[in-house]
């Protein structure tokens, strides 16, 4: 199996305060991994400094071997806040904004999954409720051709049938070959989708396990994720 991701020795500090210290990680191609850890533990700042987005840290990172910052942009997809749209901007203009930045968005696929979420691409960005805004967030970045899909507490609004829908619909969406990452503080649905979890915590990738292993030694995934916060507050 080939490696999408490979990270060694990653270290990380902002406004010199420590936030990623010796992170070591490896996924292959066509995992879908759930990233846990509790509120601050370091899961967004972990997807930004994978996809090149924080720069300045230390260690090695490769996407597809390529551990250029921009070079390695070109295989991943990561989900977007889209904080820097104006309210008026209409879902297709997005969308034409993100063709003309990602050659390989692939607007059929857009729409379909738009439709699946039942958003209307005329809709205007501040029309829209959080978990709309979710739901469209993760349209656009599946509608991307990448190699890993880096999502960032992806359904923290979205309605729970929805949800359940959603994430059934991740093993479609993305190529077969694509890894998937994607980050909570709680397992939720993807626990029926996924075959690794990597656990964040005190600034590091703390366990990485197969979530088949998981299953047969403990009742459940819930119940050995819930185990490491036992007599925390
Ligand atoms: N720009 C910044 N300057 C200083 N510290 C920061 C900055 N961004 C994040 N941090 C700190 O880095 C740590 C990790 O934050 P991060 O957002 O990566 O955590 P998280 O696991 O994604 O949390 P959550 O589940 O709440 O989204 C936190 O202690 C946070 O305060």
């Amino acid at each position: 199996m080939s490696k999408t991701l490979e990270i060694k020795d990653l270290s990380y500090r902002k406004n010199s305060k420590k936030i990623l210290e010796r992170v070591n990680l490896s996924l292959e191609a066509g995992q879908i991994v759930a990233l846990l850890g509790a509120n601050g533990a370091g899961k967004t700042s972990l997807m930004r400094v994978i996809a090149g987005v924080a720069k300045h840290y230390q260690g090695q990172v490769s996407v597809c071997r390529e551990s250029d910052e921009d070079a390695r942009k070109q295989y991943l997809a990561m989900t977007d806040n889209l904080a820097y749209f104006r309210d008026s901007v209409k879902i297709k203009d997005v969308a034409a904004f993100y063709q003309g930045v990602y050659p390989d968005f692939d607007q059929e696929q857009f729409e379909q999954i738009l439709e699946f979420m039942n958003l209307n691409q005329d809709e205007k960005l501040g029309a829209l409720s959080k978990g709309m805004k979710e739901k469209l967030i993760i349209a656009l970045t599946f509608a991307r051709r990448a190699k890993l899909y880096l999502l960032d507490e992806p359904f923290s609004g979205i309605d729970l049938m929805s949800r359940k829908k959603i994430v059934k619909s991740l093993l479609l969406w993305k190529p077969e070959d694509a890894t998937l990452v994607i980050s909570d503080h709680v397992l939720g649905e993807v626990a029926t989708i996924i075959d690794e979890v990597v656990l964040v915590k005190n600034h590091s990738v703390l366990e990485q396990r197969s979530a088949d292993e998981i299953r047969e030694q403990n009742e459940s995934l819930e119940e050995w994720y819930e185990g490491f916060y036992e007599g925390e507050e």
